[in-house]
């Protein structure tokens, strides 16, 4: 069942909006309506679904309208036009106090400047929404407490938050919106403002939450890049100019992208260091067995990685969550046809760029 949908969806800014929208439908581009009516269209009629327990990617270049989008599923925006729904309730609907609940309770938001309280500590910035919720202190000192022990934050407690690294108050962002177990949580950009190898860790560590955390949050995530869209996403949409150009897995967004749009951004993706183990696990068969002790890797790995542990396998390689629990196998058959099917993408990237093995002249040029 859909957590979040979104319904024919407008975010347009200023101007005449009901012209606006129609002349959109009527086939304007972005730029042509608002030189007509003034009007800038952010989100142009979305349309989508996030499923129970999902990282949901919205991917896009700068000013593609990715945070219109997410803010107008919390409605820190409000849409121009169309419905939002969590699961059977109208949130476009919602008076204040019903969406200041929603916000509360079940939808935490985490911002790309981590949004941080630079007085308070960092317990006081990860309390602070029970605090106004009227929480007693005790409890919500224990709540903040594991939310930061969660994000690996223990021992952090009295800290100012001002004398973190950039990484850490990412973590105290995401501890303060964890704190009252949410069932939704709405990322914009978070990741994005740090340095690569922390990036990358945070990512690892977002992706072992969502394994370890029972429930598992559902999650849209608003990211700027490909390979990080890729990795994160279960399935990933792509706006451009305000419009959602595809919706898909990671594997069908590589595979068979809807439009010249989106082939030119994967185009020069080298897919195996991308596309997860996750992507060609297989069910472990009645008569296949894999030792307790054997090697494993993490659902995911991307599949460049796991050739080595393959060989070392005999036989199929067993993929564990952090936790050690046994969620499938990929025989080296998977990976092989993952890899050969990167190759024939590489070599008819090559072709459409003139250049093929067959042609001498490529080879010396
Ligand atoms: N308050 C506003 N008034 C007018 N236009 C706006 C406003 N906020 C956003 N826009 C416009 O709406 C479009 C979408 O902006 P949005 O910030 O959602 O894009 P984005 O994909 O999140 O980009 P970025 O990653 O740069 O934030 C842009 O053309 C932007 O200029």
């Amino acid at each position: 069942m859909a957590v979040i949908e979104a319904e024919g969806l407008w975010k347009i800014f200023g101007g005449d909006p009901e012209r606006a929208r129609t002349l959109a439908k009527e086939g304007m581009s972005k730029a042509e309506v608002k030189e007509e009516t003034g009007s800038v269209i952010a989100v142009d009629d979305a349309n989508f679904e996030v499923q129970e327990q999902e990282i949901f990617v919205v991917m896009g270049l700068s000013g593609s309208g990715k945070s219109t989008l997410l803010r107008c599923v919390n409605r820190l925006i409000e849409p121009t036009f169309g419905k939002v729904h969590v699961h059977d309730d109208e949130v476009t609907a919602f008076d204040e106090d019903r969406l200041r609940k929603l916000r509360r309770t079940k939808m935490s938001m985490v911002f790309q400047n981590f949004g941080l309280f630079p007085h308070r500590t960092v317990i006081g910035n990860v309390e602070y929404g029970l605090e106004v919720a009227g929480m007693d202190k005790e409890k919500r000192r224990g709540k903040a407490r594991q939310s930061l022990e969660l994000v690996g934050l223990d021992g952090y407690e009295d800290s100012q938050t001002s004398q973190l690294s950039g990484g850490m108050q990412q973590r105290v962002g995401l501890a303060r919106a964890l704190v009252n177990d949410p069932e939704i949580l709405l990322m914009d950009e978070a990741f994005s403002a740090l340095d690569p190898l922390i990036r990358a860790d945070m990512q690892n560590e977002l992706l072992e939450l969502q394994e370890q955390w029972d429930p598992a949050c559902t999650i849209l995530f608003i990211t700027h890049d490909l390979d990080e869209a890729l990795k994160m996403g279960d399935r990933i949409a792509i706006m451009k100019d305000g419009r959602i150009a595809q919706i898909g897995t990671p594997t069908e967004i590589l595979t068979e992208p809807a439009d010249e749009y989106v082939r030119s951004f994967v185009e020069n993706v080298d897919r195996t260091k991308i596309v997860p183990a996750r992507t060609v696990m297989r069910a472990l068969g009645d008569d296949e067995t894999v030792a307790a002790d054997g090697p494993s890797v993490s659902p995911h790995t991307p599949i460049a990685e796991l050739l080595p542990a393959l060989v070392d396998a005999d036989g199929p390689l067993a993929v564990r969550d952090s936790g050690g629990t046994l969620q499938g196998v990929v025989s080296q058959d998977a990976v092989m046809e993952e890899v050969v099917q990167n190759a024939d993408g590489a070599r008819r990237r090559d072709a459409r760029a003139g250049r093929t093995d067959e042609d001498p002249e490529a080879a010396v040029a």
